[in-house]
């Protein structure tokens, strides 16, 4: 049995439904389908999803959202239309659409939450409404029948173990499943999603909980390449990759995949494979284990992210304080912000964060509890940090990598502030300035895969 996954691109109108349809009946082992929320038809449109949190806003701010909501259900209506649905069919989904504000919910998160699920959900709902309208035999699934578990965090839950029980015992016949991606359900019966993009995260649970011999994510490109191609152009597609250079490039940028969707894949070792629906015959990309994966080149891909922020701090003899990084934590504890990474000297020491969890307010609270505390000689706050990671199993036992990345930064004058190796030795994180951040992931691609596109021997 395989999962299958469409993302938001694959699902943004009728035509683009059709292909999913056709993809999904041209293999009987596409058993679990996994939606997203119908995503932008063209360059300028808006996904569902945004829609929805504009929806959320207006309600709390007490607006009137007739408008919103009209525009958000035409989405679905036509793609309705595109498929002859009786309109009638879909007065459950505009019913749930215009209740929305009308339900309860503990906290403006969890309305915020709740709102957002709902791209997903209606979708999915949409979904199998068609695929039986067409004769095939299917249903739809709501998180909350399946036992889809999340932590209390509404708008960035994970997923609590106890779903892979539930999972395990959901009983289904021959019958196509559609599940909406995104969301599951706290203990306390409320809806929480996972980060953006986080339909991948749903598409993994299933296949670990259902056992799939297979996860196919659909998206709008023939495969993962070796960089952004909006950073690049034309990079090298990506025929086959390890779980961990995906979770590394997924987590430094590459949005094609969410990071996090790697771990239950890891799990219960499911190849993941990544494809387009536009050209559903192309292989894509292949990610598997480590031990079936051979690599021919010395770097897989390089990413490039600008959502951090690094606090810089000096004091003299920081080597030798007992400690010192664990009040350092507890401030951070405090004020329940995590760190990405903490590279460090005998006097310094550097803290990366994510900034989508920080606002003005918590970071110069914070900064005045560590200058209070621990009386740094420097303490700097960098808000302008992106990190660049290269990643690639090949690199492992090869010499010199760190020199061949860094000698095209220097030439061209981009200056690196960071660098990390990690203990794994499949990657190098540098950090630079935001501007620079484009430029390094072009003269590190154009390094290793237009000068030298094969470096192992
Ligand atoms: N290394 C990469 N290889 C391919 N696509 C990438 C890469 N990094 C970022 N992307 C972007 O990811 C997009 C697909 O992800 P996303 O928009 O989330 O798709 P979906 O709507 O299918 O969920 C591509 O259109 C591409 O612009
Ligand atoms: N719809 C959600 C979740 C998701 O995975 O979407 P997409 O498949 O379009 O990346 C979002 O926009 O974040």
């Amino acid at each position: 049995m395989k999962v299958v996954k469409f993302g938001g691109s694959s699902l943004a109108d009728g035509p683009q439904f059709e292909k999913v349809i056709q993809i999904i009946a041209a293999d009987s082992a596409r058993q679990v389908i996994v939606t997203s929320a119908p995503g932008k038809r063209e360059k300028s449109d808006t996904k569902v999803t945004d829609l929805l949190i504009k929806y959320a806003k207006l309600t709390l701010m007490q607006k009137n959202a007739t408008e919103i909501v009209q525009t958000i259900f035409n989405r679905y209506l036509s793609i309705a239309t595109y498929f002859n649905l009786p309109e009638a069919e879909l007065i459950p989904i505009k019913e749930a659409l215009v209740n929305l504000p009308h339900r309860d919910y503990p906290s403006t998160d969890y309305l915020m939450a709740a709102f957002k699920a709902h791209g997903e959900r209606l979708n999915a709902r949409l979904m199998a409404l068609i695929l039986t309208h067409l004769g095939i035999n299917a249903r739809f699934i709501d998180p909350s029948e399946a036992g889809i578990r999340v932590t209390d965090e509404p708008n960035n839950a994970s997923v609590e173990p106890s779903t892979y029980a539930y999972l395990a015992a959901l009983s289904y016949g021959n019958e196509k499943l559609v599940f909406p991606g995104f969301f599951g359900f706290t203990d306390a019966g409320q809806i929480a999603t996972f980060s953006r993009g986080g339909s991948d995260i749903t598409g993994a649970i299933l296949a670990r909980g259902l056992n799939a011999d297979l996860y196919e994510n659909f998206t709008d490109v023939d495969a993962i390449c070796a960089a952004d191609p909006r950073i690049v152009n034309n990079p090298l597609e990506i025929t086959r990759m390890t779980y961990r250079e995906m979770r590394e490039l997924s987590y430094a940028g590459f949005s094609v995949f969410h990071d996090e969707a790697i771990i239950p894949a890891i799990e219960a070792q499911i190849p993941i494979n990544v494809k387009n629906t536009n050209h559903p015959n192309l292989p894509g990309t292949l990610i598997v284990p480590e031990s079936q994966f051979e690599p021919i080149r010395t770097i897989t891909g390089v990413a490039s992210s600008n959502r951090f922020a690094a606090l810089y701090l000096h004091r003299y003899l920081l080597n030798k304080e007992v400690g010192f990084t664990l009040k350092l934590l507890q401030i951070l504890y405090k004020y329940d912000v995590s760190y990405e990474h903490m590279p460090s000297g005998i006097d310094d020491l550097t803290i990366i964060f994510d900034k989508s969890q920080l606002d003005e307010q918590t970071i110069q609270a914070m900064l005045h509890d560590i200058q209070e505390t621990l009386q740094p000689d420097q303490l700097n706050w960098i808000d302008d940090y992106a990190i660049i990671m290269v990643v690639g199993e090949g690199m492992r036992n090869q010499i010199g990598v760190i020199e061949q990345i860094i000698a095209p930064l220097a030439e061209n004058k981009i200056g690196v502030h960071m660098i990390n190796q990690g203990a794994s030795r499949i990657s190098i994180m540098l950090g630079t300035r935001q501007a620079d951040s484009k430029a390094a992931v072009k003269q590190i691609y154009n390094q290793f895969f237009v000068n030298e596109p094969i470096s192992i021997s």
